[in-house]
This record gives C-alpha cells, sequence and structure tokens, in this order.
C-alpha cells in the first residue's frame, strides 16, 4: 500500500467503496472487529491456545461497533467475555446497534463506570474501543478511569495486553497527539488520556495507517495494518495522489531506490556529478568532512570540499580522495559555482552561526536558482536566518531541501512550530504533517523536518514520512554529526545527472531511508564516522 492518511481521507475512501456498492458499513464493521482479533493473535499465538477472559470497553460510535463485534468474535473462540458500554444504545448508528444487538443475545452489557469496571478479576486481554478517529474532543474521565480500572484489578497480578481498536482512545490520529482538557490539573495520573496510549501493547488499525500512527509521540507499541477490503476502489479514485502521504520506505524499498536515484546505472564519474561541501574554519571542519565523505560514499562522481584559506592545511592532512578549494567568503562561492559541473552543494554543518554564512547561503541560492542544480541547506546555514527568515523564504527554490531538526524548524517557522504544541485542533493545532506542508509552501522548497519520524513535505503538496519507531527504531542514530552526514548523503544523490527527473522530495526521501538503515545495518556502538562506511554494505543489500 505505502500511504498513510488521513481521518478525512479514510472516511472519503469508506465513503467511495460503499457508493460503489462493493461493501456495505455493516461487511466493513464485521471485517474490522474479527480482523483485530486475527492480529492480537497473529501477534500474541499463545493467547488462543489458553480461552482465557477478555475485557471490551465500548464507546458511543463505530469504533463501539468494532468493540461488539470483538467480544462475540472471542465467545464463538470460547472466551470468558466482558463487555461494558459508555453512551445510549439508541444512539448508535445503525451499524454499531446491529453489533451491540448481536452481542447482547450472547451477554450481558455492563455500564462502563471506573467501579464497574474495576470488579472481578484482571483479565488477560483488554480491547480499548471506546474510541476511534471520530475523536472530536478530550475523551470524558470515566472512560479513562475505566480503562486503568480493568487494567489495575485487584484480584491478578499478571499484567493486562491492551489492544487498541484503531488507535488508542484520545488520540487525535492525524496528529498523534492525545486530546488534552485546558486544565491540565484534571489530568493528573490515571485521568490523564495520554496513559492510555502508554499502556498499549498493540495497535489495529484499518486499511493503511494514519498519519498519527507513524508520528507516535506517546506509546511505543507497535502498529498492525488490517485489510477490510477498500482496494476494491484504486485511491486515486477518491484522493488526489498528491494529497496522501507516502510511507518510507514503501512496500518494495530496493526497487524504489533504484528508480528514485538511478544508483547502479553505470556511468562515468562526470555523469555521477559533483558535488560541492562547503566547510568551516579551523578545528570546525569535522562536519563538513563527514558530509562530503557521506556524499562520496552515495556515489557523488567527485566532492570537493571548500574551506577558508586557513583551514586549508588541517582539511588536507584528512582528505584524500576528496578534493579541497579555498572558499572563504561569499564572492569565493559564486565564483566557485560559475563552474556549472558542480551539480550539487551543500551547506551548513560546522559553518558558523551569523551574516557570514548567510550571505554564503543566499549566493548559492541565487547561483543555482535558474539551472536546475540542487542545494541543501543544513545547522548553521538555517540559524544563521533566525531572525530574518524571510529573506531566506525568498531566494529558495525548487531544488533545494532544507534540513532542520526541530529546534531549527521553530527558528524559522515559529508560529508553525507553536502550533504544533498545542494538541486541540479546534484550538488551531497542527499536526507535525500539516506543519511541514505549511513550511514547505511557504519556502517554495523541500522541507526534511528531522526526528524519530522524519517528516518531509515539499512545494507542490507532496509529503512523505519516515518513521523510525517499533522494529525501525535506531536509538543509537541521535549521535554528533549523524545529521552532517545526511546532509552528505542528499548532496550525493543530488550531484548525480541520472536523478535529475527525479523531485527534491524523493531524493531526501532516499537519503533518510538509507541514513537510517546505515544506521540500522552498523548497530549499537554507532558514532556519526562510521555511517559513510556502512553504505556499500546497505548498497550491496540492496542489490546494487
Ligand atoms: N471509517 C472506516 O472506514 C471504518 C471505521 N470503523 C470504525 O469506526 C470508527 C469511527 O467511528 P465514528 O466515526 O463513529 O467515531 P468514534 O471514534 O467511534 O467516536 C465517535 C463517537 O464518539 C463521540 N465522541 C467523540 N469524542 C467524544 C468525547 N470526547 N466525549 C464523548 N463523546 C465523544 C461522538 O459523538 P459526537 O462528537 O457526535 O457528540 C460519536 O458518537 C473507526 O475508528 C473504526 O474503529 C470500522 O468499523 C470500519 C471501517
Ligand atoms: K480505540
Amino acid at each position: 500500500m505505502g500511504e498513510i492518511l488521513t481521518s478525512a481521507q479514510m472516511r472519503a475512501k469508506e465513503r467511495r467503496v460503499m457508493q460503489a456498492g462493493e461493501v456495505t458499513g455493516l461487511g466493513l464493521m464485521e471485517r474490522a472487529g474479527q480482523g483485530v482479533l486475527d492480529e492480537t493473535f497473529r501477534k500474541f499465538p499463545d493467547l488462543d491456545k489458553c480461552k482465557a477472559h477478555a475485557v471490551v470497553l465500548c464507546g458511543p460510535g463505530n469504533n463501539g461497533g468494532d468493540g461488539f463485534v470483538i467480544a462475540r468474535g472471542l465467545f464463538e473462540r470460547g472466551w470468558k467475555v466482558e463487555v461494558f458500554f459508555w453512551g445510549k444504545a439508541e444512539k448508535l448508528s445503525d451499524d454499531a446497534r446491529q453489533m451491540h444487538d448481536a452481542w447482547a443475545a450472547l451477554g450481558p452489557i455492563h455500564s462502563m463506570t471506573p467501579q464497574s469496571a474495576g470488579q472481578g478479576e484482571r483479565p488477560t486481554l483488554l480491547f480499548d474501543a471506546m474510541f476511534g478517529i471520530g475523536i472530536s474532543r478530550p475523551i470524558p474521565i470515566e472512560c479513562a478511569l475505566s480503562f486503568h480500572a480493568v487494567c489495575d484489578r485487584a484480584s491478578g497480578d499478571k499484567k493486562v495486553i491492551c489492544i487498541a481498536v484503531d488507535c488508542p482512545s484520545g488520540v487525535d490520529v492525524d496528529t498523534g497527539a492525545t486530546l488534552l482538557r485546558d486544565d491540565p490539573s484534571r489530568a493528573n495520573g490515571d485521568t490523564d488520556p495520554r496513559k492510555i496510549a502508554e499502556r498499549t501493547d498493540l495497535c489495529v488499525t484499518f486499511h493503511a495507517p494514519k498519519l498519527g500512527h507513524c508520528l507516535a509521540e506517546l506509546g511505543r507499541h507497535p502498529v498492525a495494518v488490517v485489510d477490510i477490503g477498500l482496494d476494491a476502489v484504486p485511491a486515486d479514485a477518491v484522493i488526489p495522489p498528491d494529497g496522501v502521504t507516502r510511507s518510507i520506505p514503501p512496500v518494495a524499498p530496493e526497487t524504489w531506490l533504484k528508480e528514485v536515484t538511478g544508483l547502479g546505472r553505470g556511468g562515468h564519474k562526470y555523469t555521477r556529478g559533483h558535488a560541492l561541501i562547503l566547510a568551516g574554519g579551523v578545528g570546525k571542519g569535522g562536519a563538513g568532512r563527514m558530509a562530503a565523505r557521506a556524499a562520496l560514499r552515495t556515489g557523488a562522481g567527485l566532492v570537493t570540499l571548500g574551506v577558508p584559506s586557513e583551514a586549508l592545511a588541517e582539511n588536507a592532512a584528512h582528505l584524500n580522495a576528496i578534493m579541497l578549494t579555498e572558499i572563504s567568503s561569499a564572492k569565493d562561492v559564486s565564483q566557485a559555482l560559475e563552474d556549472t559541473r558542480l551539480s550539487s552543494v551543500c551547506l551548513g554543518p560546522g559553518l558558523g552561526v551569523g551574516m557570514e554564512t548567510r550571505d554564503r547561503v543566499l549566493a548559492v541560492l541565487r547561483a543555482t536558482a535558474s539551472d536546475g542544480r540542487r542545494a541543501v541547506l543544513d545547522a548553521d546555514a538555517l540559524s544563521s536566518f533566525a531572525d530574518a527568515p524571510e529573506v531566506m523564504f525568498e531566494a529558495c527554490h525548487e531544488n533545494v531541501v532544507i534540513t532542520p531538526h526541530e529546534g531549527e524548524f521553530a527558528r524559522l517557522f515559529p508560529d508553525l512550530a507553536e502550533k504544533v504544541r498545542i494538541s486541540d485542533p479546534s484550538k488551531q493545532g497542527l499536526g507535525k504533517v500539516e506543519a511541514t506542508k505549511l513550511a514547505a509552501e511557504r519556502l517554495g522548497a523541500t522541507v526534511l523536518l528531522k526526528g524519530e519520524a522524519t517528516v518531509l513535505a515539499d512545494q507542490r503538496g507532496a509529503s512523505a514520512i519516515h518513521s523510525a519507531l517499533h522494529d525501525r527504531a535506531v536509538p543509537w542514530l541521535g549521535t554528533a554529526g549523524a545529521g552532517d552526514v545526511l546532509a552528505g548523503i542528499i548532496a550525493g544523490l543530488t550531484a548525480h545527472q541520472v536523478a535529475a527527473t527525479s523531485a527534491m522530495i524523493d531524493l531526501a526521501a532516499a537519503a533518510v531511508w538509507l541514513h537510517a538503515q546505515a544506521a540500522r545495518s552498523f548497530g549499537p556502538g554507532l558514532i556519526a564516522e562510521d555511517l559513510p562506511e556502512q553504505l556499500p554494505k546497505v548498497f550491496r543489500e540492496c542489490g546494487f
């Protein structure tokens, strides 16, 4: 699939498939509930044999409807099932009402209160089917307390395995944030809805992951995706392709990597391009050297490091295959870029924050504005515009990518960063993806916002997420200089002539994947210098 949807896109798709007569709402709900059980027993196979005891918490919407299907499915498998319901049966949708009634013929439905939910023996499994993608405000405190009351039942000492249906209740799937009340004092301990996500062991969602699943600000649970038959109508018939956020890596990463980067297609050192990396002064060249080495390892035919005159000797002592040239000023940058064989430029790592760097950035942007050459701006190249970001926005163009971490992003886009901190969309809170898309639109270029979940967006509205979470987690990638290497990998990939037809966002996404893959391949103990050295192994594994 490779697509990551918003809740609105999911609903649009559901409507479209139902209109096409491919499936009914009841059919979708049945598949959803049964799919949650299948995924649960796939993840915890021993449980299917033990026919134990489960609690299902059902909410007032269709998420609750899925819960009634789950209860019935467990009952049919021989489990002891307790169902608690928060809401009024007469207010349920027709589909959820039918599922409610089907369960009512098999077992009791208890009203959900913390007191009632806290009685009895601790179950093996707890299904959270209280609220799904229809959440519009913070969840009722009684629901949060009921969830914890089941987990903490006094009778029994085993940890309850918590399964979230579609999402942990209270999480906004468009942002990954939990909706919180204005009054934080009302959200302490078990009344804090974030604790539901923290206690979740597995989340089972439908058809495709939603944005929030890939950002996962809270909780470290894995996410399983169940096919409920919505592929009967192609996605393009419902949602414009650029409106869908893509998942990086896609289903077949090796094929994708070859297509996007053109790597492995042969050529000679000139067709593979020439990357120019600008580095800092004496004692500050390490970051630039690491970026340069990454560019060379990524397959740029030639790489030149540009350094101020006083740093030439120091750098010469460190370099072999990488060429060295003197670049001491913005004027030198402009002169160097008159050589159009230089096909990509990377600047920022170790360059220092200030007017000097700002002028160099502007010189690069001017020189590359209209000839298709690519530029990568990172670190100090970004921070140097903190007090006048509009100067950079003015000069940027579609062949530029900026690679901020969250701090650098906040310096350039303080209003957007502030909105990401607001958890409630009705109070104009923004998710990270939406914020990155707005930033890219403002910049007129590609934005790559680094983090455990790296979000990419470009000026045309395309977006992608690389989620280094769960089974792709690489905590050891948070090491000094790792960002410099990423900037160098992008410079290396974008230098290639064969990559000229690929969109900047695709090349940047490929770089993010290679970077994480190199870190995964090396493992714990990694330092930034190891990353470029690991790339040949990654390329071999990709079949280059
Ligand atoms: N779409 C699909 O393809 C499929 C969807 N399926 C399932 O449906 C789920 C979406 O169902 P949904 O739209 O009914 O929303 P849901 O999350 O159950 O909650 C809405 C209800 O809660 C209420 N409510 C909201 N916030 C509240 C609060 N803070 N406090 C109190 N009440 C609150 C809200 O009331 P209202 O806001 O209208 O007052 C409404 O009654 C989805 O997650 C998946 O599990 C699958 O069956 C099959 C395929
Ligand atoms: K839920």
